[in-house]
Order: structure tokens, then C-alpha cells, then sequence
């Protein structure tokens, strides 16, 4: 399978850290299952297992493997081997940081060519700005997504609101699907992403991270 979404998809990220309650693939795939009831139209899952996990859901995955080291800033599938155990656990699509910052890793054009070469799958950008996103679409991405934007050091600080205007400028001058991600927390956010251009949006904490749902609900109600 590989990702082919149709205009105005639903992508659901079920992802959980280790420190969460909900880490692992036996949440993960129940979140996937719960998704797809709801109409997801793919779901992105972190690392072999989970992706393994979420496929029984039958929705395509977009699959990436966060690898943290110590020093430097990317941590979403950073090298060759971190996307081919993604590929072997059955993703339909590797998303990769496709950000120039320094990388315990392989070079982003050098990967996208590889993934798409060795493994022969489609490579799905996760960037923080226009350039980047021009340079994820010139090195042969199939999706470009505003993942990282809030997120590396010259996008910081992250806003409470997503990067709306960042998904204009891109489908104005991209013509691969544009995909919005990072901090579409309501429906309406998801709306205004489509309106300003994304083909597709992906929502993760507010639909499958309860921990961070109940602390939102918790800072308004304990608040003054
Ligand atoms: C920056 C980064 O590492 N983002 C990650 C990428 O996979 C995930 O932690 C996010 O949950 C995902 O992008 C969806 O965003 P949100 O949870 O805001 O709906």
C-alpha cells in the first residue's frame, strides 16, 4: 500500500512516549482501531512495534522511528536503518526530518533518495519552514508537512496556535500535497488548515494523548 489521501483526510498520530501510561503497541493499536472507527484516513506511529501494531487497523501508516542522541536536534527517523525497521514493520510511507540541523545521521536528500531507491517507498517531509519545505519537495518528497515548525530553534518559541500561515505559503508555492501538523487542537484548527491550503492534517495530542488533554482541561479549571 502506498499513502494516496484524498483531499480533506483525517491523519491520527498515536504516539506515546515512554514516560506515558499509554506507551506501547497494545494502546497504540487500540487508539488505531478507535481512529479508523472515526474516520481517520491514515495514522502515523512511532518506531517498529507501533507500527506493527497500528497496521491491524488497515488504515495506510506513515511510519517514523524517533532517535534521540545527545547534541543534536533530529530525532525523526535520522538514518537509513532507523527507516528500513520501519519499512520492515510494514509502513506505507517514511516520514523523515527533512530540516538541514546538524544529525547523528544521513544527509536528508541522500536518505529520501535511499528510502525511495532501496526500499521503495514514498517519503513523507516533516519541516518547520517555506525553504525547508522547497528543499524537501527538490530532494523528491511526496508530502510535506509543517511538523517541526514552533520546533527548531529559529521557529521557537512555539506559539499556542499552528503555523496557518506556514501551510499558505507553502501550497502557494509547492505543488505537492501540503500536509498541516503540530497543535491542531479543534476541529475548527483542521478546518482553517484545509482553507488555507493543506490537502491532508494530522492531529495527535488531542485525540490520542489523554494525559495532555486532561492537563489542558486542568490549567482552565484550577486557574483563576
Ligand atoms: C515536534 C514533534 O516531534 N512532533 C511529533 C511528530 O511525530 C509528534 O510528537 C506530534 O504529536 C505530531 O506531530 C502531531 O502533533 P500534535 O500532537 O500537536 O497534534
Amino acid at each position: 500500500m502506498s499513502l494516496k489521501l484524498e483531499r480533506g483526510s483525517l491523519i491520527v498520530s498515536c504516539q506515546a512516549r515512554s514516560d506515558n501510561p499509554l506507551h506501547g503497541p497494545l494502546f497504540m493499536g487500540a487508539m488505531a482501531l478507535a481512529a479508523r472507527d472515526g474516520g481517520a484516513k491514515a495514522i502515523r506511529a512511532n518506531g517498529p512495534d507501533d507500527v506493527k501494531a497500528v497496521k491491524a487497523a488497515g488504515l495506510p501508516v506513515i511510519g517514523i522511528h524517533k532517535v534521540f542522541s545527545e547534541d543534536v536536534p533530529v530525532y525523526i527517523t535520522p538514518t537509513f536503518a532507523a527507516a528500513e525497521t520501519l519499512a520492515q514493520a510494514g509502513a506505507d510511507i517514511i516520514a523523515l526530518d527533512c530540516t538541514p540541523r546538524p544529525r547523528n545521521g544521513d544527509d536528508p536528500a541522500e536518505l529520501v533518495r535511499r528510502i525511495r531507491e532501496e526500499l521503495g517507498l514514498e517519503v513523507f517531509a516533516d519541516i518547520s519552514t517555506l525553504e525547508e519545505g522547497l528543499a524537501a519537495e527538490q530532494m523528491g518528497a511526496t508530502y510535506i508537512s509543517t511538523t517541526l515548525s514552533g520546533y527548531t530553534q529559529y521557529t521557537e518559541p512555539k506559539p499556542e496556535a499552528p503555523d496557518l500561515a506556514l501551510v499558505e505559503a507553502l501550497s502557494k508555492r509547492i505543488s505537492a500535497p501540503i500536509v498541516a501538523e503540530g497543535r491542531y487542537n479543534t476541529p475548527e484548527l483542521a478546518r482553517a488548515a484545509l482553507n488555507a491550503g493543506a490537502h491532508a492534517v494530522v492531529v495527535g495530542t488531542m485525540i490520542t494523548n489523554p494525559r495532555e488533554i486532561t492537563r489542558a482541561f486542568v490549567r482552565k479549571v484550577a486557574g483563576p
